[in-house]
């Protein structure tokens, strides 16, 4: 049976530990990115993201936060700080009750509203995600934070399908002509590097981070829709009301000597 986790109380991020020993680790995710600490590092290749629009994916409501998973086999990263090549497998996103919290990692201290991660595996090195996610290099994940501003156009092709999983286990096909880039910012050469985890249990020590320095702006109005998901809980049955997927952020870990690469001077 599985543990059950959450992000507040006694099954929240300080306990992960308890049922999740990798959560207790030494490089552990999210971290709070110094700026004043990163190191230049010259010898990175140009990042590469080819991702085609014609896969047909399906949204998840996974109880703590969306899932689009992603079954396509043309939707590659390379490059950058990677040595190998790495297989779209999904994207989700993390937030907050309101527009001054939400992002797992922060800059200098600063918490953003939101932030998107679109996990991908090591197809060169592992024969399946479930391996990678294991392994050490398995896993990267591009990162972008999120803030509230101009609305994003294309954030409503992922928006539209909410309706079909505003509960948990809600699962939705969206087949249209969606290609996950759009969701990326403009500049893709300036990003931060580092070693880490996944952010949410068995909380595996198998992740590549890159994250991108532009941040994206989506709408309030969307900010609150990623806001509108449901997580049941026994509270629907006491008192009839939806219990919101909100915080679904977990705090900083230390950084344990680590060092933050940057792409950029
Ligand atoms: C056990 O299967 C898992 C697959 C993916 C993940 C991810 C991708 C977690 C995260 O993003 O923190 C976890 C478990
Ligand atoms: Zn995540």
């Amino acid at each position: 049976k599985p543990v059950a986790w959450g992000y507040e109380g006694d099954i929240g991020p300080c306990n992960w530990h308890k049922y999740f020993p990798k959560a207790g680790g030494k490089r552990q995710s999210p971290i709070d990115i110094d700026t004043s600490a990163t190191q230049y590092d010259g010898s990175f290749k140009p990042l590469r993201i080819h991702y085609d629009s014609h896969m047909c994916s399906s949204l998840t409501n996974n109880g703590h936060t969306f899932c689009m998973s992603v079954n396509s086999d043309q939707c590659n990263l390379s490059g950058g700080p990677l040595e190998d090549k790495y297989r779209l497998l999904q994207f989700h996103c993390h937030w907050g009750s309101d527009d001054t919290k939400g992002s797992e990692h922060t800059v200098d201290g600063h918490q953003y509203a939101a932030e998107l991660h679109l996990v991908h595996w090591n197809t060169d090195k592992f024969k399946s995600a479930d391996e990678a996610i294991e392994k050490n290099q398995g896993i990267a994940v591009l990162t972008a934070f999120i803030k509230a501003g101009k609305e994003h156009r294309g954030w409503n092709h992922v928006l539209s399908h909410f309706k079909d999983i505003k509960k948990v286990q809600g699962t939705s096909t969206v087949n249209e002509d969606f290609n996950p880039k759009c969701l990326l910012p403009e500049n893709q050469t300036d990003y931060w590097t580092y070693e880490g985890s996944l952010t949410t249990p068995p909380c595996h020590e198998s992740v590549r981070f890159i994250i991108f320095k532009e941040v994206v702006e989506v709408s309030s109005e969307q900010l609150a829709q990623f806001r509108s998901l449901c997580v049941c809980s026994s509270r629907k049955r006491d008192t009839g009301e939806d219990e919101h997927l909100v915080d679904n952020f977990r705090p900083i870990q230390p950084l344990n000597g680590r060092v933050v690469k940057a792409s950029f001077q």
